[in-house]
């Protein structure tokens, strides 16, 4: 049961096997007449007739379906699933490196406040999904001005005193990862040697938390 299941190219051929019981018809036709019944020509046998009578069959075609459906349904629907593993468990319980804070390393920081996390989304993406609280938003394409900003400007301008560059505790993130890895460039460019993202995102996180995200 398992196998048929985990195996979709193999559960359709089953479903289509029992529905449409095409084999059942020329396995019947080769042991009782030994004949084709497909072809004009009825005194060939059955599986050795003229070979565009062989591409006609239902066997062909039916692999020709089966390839298709593998192709364009199993196929990305795999992809999708692991792209959702990804998001939803794969970053639970992996320790902190100097690239990467996951969710679970997050979410401790967060709670003991010793995080400056960084949403470098741009505003519509937080108007229409949310914000983590207490990020601090700078969108991408303001980051490299905003770390050059000296300290009082920084912080009328985004409400959080600047990080310094020494700091170990700076996270950037995103959507999904890409961003948040480019962010980290452009501050270690600056001299944020130690900055870091969270490479989950706001995708994991609101799957984690209930959030919208599509
Ligand atoms: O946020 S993203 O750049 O990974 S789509």
């Amino acid at each position: 049961m398992v196998i048929v299941f985990r195996q979709f190219p193999v559960r359709i051929l089953i479903m289509a096997t029992f529905v449409r019981r095409f084999p059942v018809r020329v396995l019947a036709q080769a042991a009782v007449s030994g004949r084709c019944n497909y072809c004009t020509d009825q005194g060939a046998p059955a599986f050795s007739c003229h070979p565009s009578c062989i591409q006609s069959r239902p066997l062909p075609q039916m692999r020709n379906t089966i390839h298709q459906l593998h192709t364009t349904l199993y196929q990305p629907l795999k992809y999708e699933l692991r792209s959702y593993r990804y998001y939803s468990s794969d970053s639970s319980g992996l320790a902190e490196d100097d690239v990467n804070v996951h969710y679970d390393s997050l979410v401790k920081r967060i709670r003991n406040g010793n995080i400056q996390l960084i949403d470098v989304r741009e505003p519509s993406e937080l108007a229409e999904f949310g914000q983590i609280t207490n990020s601090i938003h700078i969108p991408l394409g303001d980051l490299a001005d905003a770390l050059n900003l000296p300290q009082d400007k920084f912080e009328s301008k985004y409400g959080h005193p600047k990080p310094e560059s020494v700091d170990d505790d700076i996270v950037f993130h995103c959507r999904s990862g890409k961003r948040s890895m480019t962010a980290i460039n452009i501050a270690k460019e600056i001299g944020y040697s130690k900055a870091r993202h969270f490479p989950g995102g706001w995708l994991e996180w609101a799957e984690k938390n209930n959030l919208p995200y599509a």
